[in-house]
């Protein structure tokens, strides 16, 4: 599903290397956290996998494509294979629940009747189909989150990335949002998930690959939060 052959990334502005030589595979249908202090580089590998920031040096290959040279005018298509989760949740204020996530549809081109039942299902599957005629300022942040998950999800996409998703939320709120991408991983979608929350990384037990200072650290199939900060 990810390929990165000695990857590396430096920063136009203020030439920051970002990541050098970083080597990873990650296979369809894995659950993967990343994991590093502040600064470490961990925006920037899943900016890459989205194609927002470009590799300087080596190669990658995202859901089957080769895309270290991706022409701006396949990224939409590209990201049509991933559901991409932020922390700041990304919602249209002016819309609600219901229509924050029927709106992604509409962006996929799904057709209508489809688009409805896709959107339902997304929305019970979080547990936020109860809230459907909310606007996103009537909902929590953790509320929030699950709705931009669902709304990631409504196109099914192959691949899920998430950057600090619970970076907002408290403990419980948080563990409730890994569950719901944990179940995600379940139906078979790759899910990589950024992340500075021990208490998940540490209950799950799933891989971890750790980034310090631009390199891969660590890359444990059972692993857990720890490293110098
Ligand atoms: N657009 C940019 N231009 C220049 N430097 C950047 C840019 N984006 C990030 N950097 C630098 O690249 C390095 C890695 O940043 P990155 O955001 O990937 O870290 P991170 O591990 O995600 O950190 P955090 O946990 O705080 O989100 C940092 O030194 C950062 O200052």
């Amino acid at each position: 599903m990810i390929e990165l052959k000695r990857v590396g990334v430096t920063y136009p502005t203020g030439k920051v290397t970002a990541l050098s030589d970083v080597s990873l595979s990650i296979p369809a249908g894995d659950f993967v956290f990343l994991v590093g202090p502040t600064g470490a580089g961990k925006s920037t590998l899943l900016k890459l996998l989205y194609a927002d920031v470009r590799a300087t040096e080596g190669s990658l290959t995202v859901a089957g494509r080769e895309i270290t040279q991706i022409a701006t005018k396949d990224i939409p298509a590209l990201r049509r294979q991933m559901g991409i989760v932020l922390q700041d949740y990304g919602l249209l204020p002016q819309r609600t629940v219901w229509e924050n996530v029927l709106f992604a549809c509409e962006v996929l081109g799904l057709p209508r009747k489809d688009a409805r039942q896709r959107v339902k299902e997304r929305l019970e599957q979080v547990g936020m189909l109860h809230r459907c005629d909310a606007f996103p300022a009537q909902l929590s942040g953790g509320e929030q989150q699950r709705v931009a998950i669902a709304r990631a999800l409504v196109g099914k996409p192959p691949l899920l990335i998430a950057d600090e998703p619970t970076g907002n939320l408290d403990p419980e709120t948080s563990a409730g949002i890994m569950d719901a991408l944990l179940a995600v991983s379940a139906e078979g979608t790759t899910v990589v998930v950024a992340t500075h929350d021990k208490n998940a990384v540490d209950r799950l037990r799933r891989r971890v690959i750790a980034i310090e200072k631009g390199t891969l650290a660590r890359d444990d199939a059972e692993g857990q939060y720890g490293y110098a900060e």
